[in-house]
């Protein structure tokens, strides 16, 4: 452990809020990986190194998942309120450790300290949710006249695996788990190689709260995570993840024919028509880009198709806006745009600005690392906008994953709307008008699982979020994510006729 970051709004040194425990956890223990594997962590912000973290592999899976399998024959049978009072209280404690989680997360991912306490608080919101859900696991009857009931009712699915990405390294770590579990089952956390203290953390603050089992996290890379697709007492899975990882674990789950939730990448469009206030679109362009963890969100909205009568103006009016993220040390609480998570990310963002260049769009802001020589050491960019993005290019059809806008203009509408749609993903897509006849009629058009009218970026509990075409199967934060964890089971019983 070397960075020693301190601010007075953060309240913590970085060293003071990491996980003492680096290992698996399962069985309600902590275990060395059986192979002896560990891998460095590093702090995207400075490339420092944070410490070391267990790798697991097959046969660790192996052991967690008898563990997870013995906990779940008894937490199924758990009363679903008290289930509930268990995970409200898992929440109330998330939030008492929201400040050095947030700081944790902002060392290991490189996203700014200050939006990162957010990420704890949705996480406990989801507790609540679905704690508040548990009596909505309901089956129904069926009348068959006066000598028969007949009824359906849903049960747990058993031991889930969720395996989950690295922008939003503690929310998925910790909200993935609250649905699987508010319908009875168990659930293996595979937190992302690049970030996964949060969830060590996690495992330490919530392990001992809920009975031995209920919970594991096994970090480690694609090893572990294979292992948990493939194993014949995971029942189901789900990923936060790319398109090919996504392929990746539905191929193996289909040797099983097992379940799987997947939420995958997007190339989000963002439609402005020319009736809307040019102030207000660049506004919404800019909060789309999520530019304050570097556009590294399957939601961003990274294709914005702009009216031509607005087009100038609302370009002049993005590039002003861009000026508020400032790439800057995601541990200091005045920071407003963090780090890319990886060289290796870093280089592949550079190569998209650089295929850009060189297919002729037009760069208007950023394009590159931010001059600041204090940020030498850590992978950022600026924000970067392209205008006169035309749709064969590269940043017109590819998710980039990092803070890279393309703008494109348009004039025709029946176009505009073959060249939204004429992506493989179909995960978001904001619309901008003042018609609400048009904002309904494009709302209908475009491909997506998630539509915003005159807003961008907001999920909203209870609502349905999730993806059309590659950008997945399932759809989360809602009664649906939580019933796609259980299984119908149809009873019949013959009544005994009796005389009358
Ligand atoms: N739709 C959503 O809700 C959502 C949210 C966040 C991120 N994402 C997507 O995630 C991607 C960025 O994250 P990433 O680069 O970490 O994704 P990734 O697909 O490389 O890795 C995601 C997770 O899957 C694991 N993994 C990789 N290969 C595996 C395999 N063959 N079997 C089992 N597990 C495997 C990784 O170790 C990691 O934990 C982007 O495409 C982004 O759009 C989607």
């Amino acid at each position: 452990m070397t960075v020693t970051s301190l601010d007075a709004d953060v309240g913590h040194s970085v060293d003071s809020v990491m996980p003492t425990h680096t290992d698996l956890f399962y069985g309600g223990a902590w275990h060395a990986p059986l192979s002896g594997d560990y891998a460095d962590v590093f702090n995207p912000g400075n490339g420092a190194r944070l410490g070391r973290v267990a790798v697991g592999g097959a046969a660790d899976v192996d052991a967690a998942v008898a563990a997870s399998r013995q906990a779940f024959l008894a937490w199924r049978d758990v009363a679903p309120l008290e289930r509930a009072r268990q995970l409200r209280a898992v929440a109330m404690e998330l939030r008492k450790h929201a400040k050095p989680l947030a700081l944790l997360d902002a060392a290991d991912c490189g996203n700014p300290v200050a939006e990162m306490g957010a990420d704890v608080m949705i996480a406990a919101a989801l507790f609540e949710f679905f704690a508040g859900l548990v009596t909505e696991m309901k089956g129904a009857s069926i009348p068959m006249g006066p000598n028969a009931v007949n009824f359906s009712v849903r049960e747990p699915v058993g031991v889930v695996a969720r395996i989950v990405a690295f922008n939003h390294p503690f929310l998925f770590a910790a909200g993935k788990m609250a649905a699987p579990l508010a319908a009875g089952n168990t659930i293996i956390i595979k937190p992302p190689e690049q970030a996964p203290l949060s969830a060590l953390r996690l495992a330490e603050i919530i392990g001992g709260m809920l009975p031995p089992g209920v919970v594991s996290v096994l970090p480690g890379g694609v090893e572990v995570g294979s292992a948990l697709v493939a194993h014949r007492d995971v029942a189901m899975v789900g990923l936060v993840g790319s398109v090919q990882t996504g392929r990746a674990v539905m191929r193996q789950a289909a040797e099983r024919l097992k379940p799987v939730l997947l939420e995958l990448g997007g190339k989000n469009p963002l439609i402005a028509y020319p009736d809307v206030d040019p102030d207000e679109v660049a506004a919404g362009i800019v909060a789309g880009m999520n530019f304050t963890w570097c556009g590294q969100s399957c939601g961003s909205t990274s294709r914005a198709l702009v009216h031509d009568d607005i087009y100038d103006e609302v370009i002049t009016r993005v590039v002003a806006r861009c000026a508020a993220y400032v790439p800057g040390d995601p541990t200091d609480a005045a920071t407003t745009m963090g780090a890319i998570i990886s060289k290796a990310q870093h280089e592949r963002i550079m190569g998209f600005i650089q295929s850009a260049k060189d297919e002729g769009a037009r760069l208007v802001y950023g394009g590159g690392p931010p001059a600041n020589p204090a940020l030498c050491d850590g992978f950022f960019i600026e924000p970067t906008v392209f205008a006169d993005v035309t749709p064969a290019m590269r940043i017109a059809q590819e998710e980039i994953f990092g803070p890279v806008l393309a703008i494109m203009r348009w004039s025709d509408e029946a176009a505009m709307l073959d060249l939204v749609n004429s992506v493989d993903y179909g995960l978001t897509c904001s619309i901008w008008t003042n018609d609400l006849e048009k904002a309904h009629r494009t709302a209908q058009r475009v491909q997506a699982g998630f539509v915003w009218v005159n807003e961008v970026g907001k999920h909203f509990l209870g609502a349905p979020f999730g993806g059309v075409k590659q950008s997945g199967i399932g759809r989360e934060e809602c009664l649906g994510e939580m019933l796609s964890f259980t299984q119908e089971k149809n009873i019949h019983i013959s009544l005994r006729r009796v005389a009358r």
